[in-house]
């Protein structure tokens, strides 16, 4: 087999934004929710499930600070955890993410109690954060580089969700909304520390698996949801309908 040659930053960057073909949006669970098809009880498990990810995203961020000696990027790389966790008088994402939680009906002590997350979702999610914790700082800030993709999924639930799902209150949507310039603005700054990082072909190489890995979590994420939710094949369905398993984050 041939080895792959160095890219140039433009060639590189195009081999980044060529995995989007596997971004999440394909997953026939979000293009079930997209075309109006999932149930109130679908959409509800992913807005539960998905708050894990929203929770962890800032520790995520601060185990990449944690590793990084370079002021300058902890600097703007800090605007991530404000944007989420919120700072002064102004609420965060997460906040944001419960008034989505409440605008399809759920109380926001069910999703921080985060009784309804399944195993699958929090293993793939904390893979993710335990990537963040181990890995070289450049390369666990540019697995953030999937929200390359991530303005065309926000923007397409706002298009969607309000002609679809009359139910769901209007209040809720403040979440995708906020992420349209946020995610836009992270993605500049991702990818400016991937193209100078990513000078071998070793390390570009690395970095295109790293942004799979990336792809393969958020993939996971809405199989197992599509096993509990769409298949009724939540864990442990042949012997209980109870959800026995573990609620806790153990790592
Ligand atoms: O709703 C989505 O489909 C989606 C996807 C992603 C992503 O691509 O990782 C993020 C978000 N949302 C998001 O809201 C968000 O804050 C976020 C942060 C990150 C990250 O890896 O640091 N990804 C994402």
């Amino acid at each position: 087999m041939s080895q792959p040659a160095l890219m140039t930053p433009e060639q590189f960057e195009q081999a980044l934004r060529a995995r989007g073909a596997y971004y999440h949006i394909h997953h026939p669970y979000h293009i079930a929710m997209h075309n109006g098809e999932a149930t109130r009880e679908q959409i509800q498990g992913w807005v539960a499930n998905r708050f894990y990810y929203q929770t962890n995203i800032p520790l995520k961020d601060a185990a990449i600070m944690a590793n990084c000696p370079d002021a300058q990027t902890r600097r703007k790389w800090v605007q991530r955890i404000l944007d989420h966790d919120g700072y002064g008088d102004s609420d965060g994402g997460i906040e944001a993410w419960l008034r989505l939680g409440e605008a399809v009906g759920l109380d926001r002590d069910v999703l921080l109690s985060e009784q309804m997350v399944l195993p699958g979702v929090r293993f793939a999610v904390d893979a993710y954060v335990n990537f963040a914790r181990r890995a070289v700082w450049q390369e666990a800030a540019c697995s953030s580089l999937t929200e390359l993709f991530a303005p065309q999924i926000h923007q397409s639930r706002l298009d969607s969700w309000p002609q679809h799902y009359t139910w769901i209150e209007e209040e809720g949507y403040g979440y995708f909304r906020g992420r349209l310039s946020q995610a836009r603005r992270d993605v500049e700054h991702g990818l400016e520390l991937a193209l100078e990082y990513c000078n071998t072909v070793e390390k570009q190489q690395r970095m295109l698996e790293i942004l799979q890995f990336k792809l393969d979590i958020l993939w996971t994420m809405l199989d197992a949801m599509t096993m509990a939710y769409a298949l009724d094949r939540p864990p442990y369905h042949t012997v209980t309908d109870q959800p026995v398993w573990h609620k806790g984050k153990l790592l």
